[in-house]
């Protein structure tokens, strides 16, 4: 069986990650989503082991210990982590996993797994992205801050990425991301391993 696709969606906070992924998951049922973990506090309404598995410092660093992290990153003061054991499992089984993670982070699994697909989520502009972290109203002024410092260097990485995707608008982007993970599944290359399996070709007349 072949494996699945690892798809990596980054972009700087606040511009419309998590917004897209849970569109794009209603219209692509079999992409399975990897849950992170982080020692953030939840948000209003987040739940332990739906938008993200709460540790504390000590559990998440015996994570780390453990090897139990695919990547881990600290970001504006919190620690965040992508459970191995899960992705590489789910991938085996054939299925695509997406990954909603920040640009360190990203560029730590490009270097294990060279054949993801790397997509950078792009604001409109920065005056956009900031109305969009502020107006979700789940940081104080000085995280806004602190995020919108980090986001500049971010998108000055876009470079390491396949494909850039301007978030402009939300069913626009998601479907421009549909397209690239349908491209990626035709691409020549994947299909080498299957050549042997192929008939010989039919001898002319
Ligand atoms: N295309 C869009 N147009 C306008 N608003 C948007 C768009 N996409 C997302 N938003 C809004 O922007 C805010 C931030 O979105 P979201 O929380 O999905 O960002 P994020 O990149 O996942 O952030 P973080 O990395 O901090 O978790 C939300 O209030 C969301 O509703
Ligand atoms: N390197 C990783 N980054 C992650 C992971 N899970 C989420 N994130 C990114 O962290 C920031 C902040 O997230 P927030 O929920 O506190 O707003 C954002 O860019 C997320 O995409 C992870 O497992 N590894």
């Amino acid at each position: 069986m072949d494996k699945g696709l690892l798809i990596v969606l980054s972009g700087p906070s606040g511009v419309g990650k998590g917004t897209v992924c849970s569109v794009l998951r209603e219209k692509m049922p079999d992409l399975v989503y990897s849950v992170s973990a982080t020692t953030r506090t939840p948000r209003q309404g987040e739940i332990d082991g739906v938008n993200y598995f709460f540790k504390s410092r000590e559990q998440f660093q015996d994570m780390i210990a453990r090897d139990a992290l695919l990547e881990h990153a600290e970001y504006v003061g919190n620690y965040y982590g992508t459970p191995r054991d899960f992705v590489e499992r789910t991938l085996a089984s054939g299925k695509d996993v997406i990954l909603e993670i920040e640009v360190q982070g990203a560029l730590k699994v490009k270097e294990k797994f060279p054949e993801g697909v790397f997509v950078f989520l792009m604001p409109p502009s920065l005056d956009e992205l900031k109305q969009r972290i502020t107006g979700r109203g789940t940081e104080t002024q000085d995280t806004i801050n602190h995020r919108m410092t980090v986001a500049v260097e971010e998108i000055n990485l876009l470079g390491h990425y396949d494909y850039a995707v301007v978030n402009d608008e939300i069913d626009a982007a998601c479907h421009r991301i549909q397209s690239i993970i349908v491209a990626e599944h035709c691409r020549g290359d994947r299909y080498l391993s299957h050549l042997a399996e192929l008939p010989t070709p039919i001898e002319k007349a």
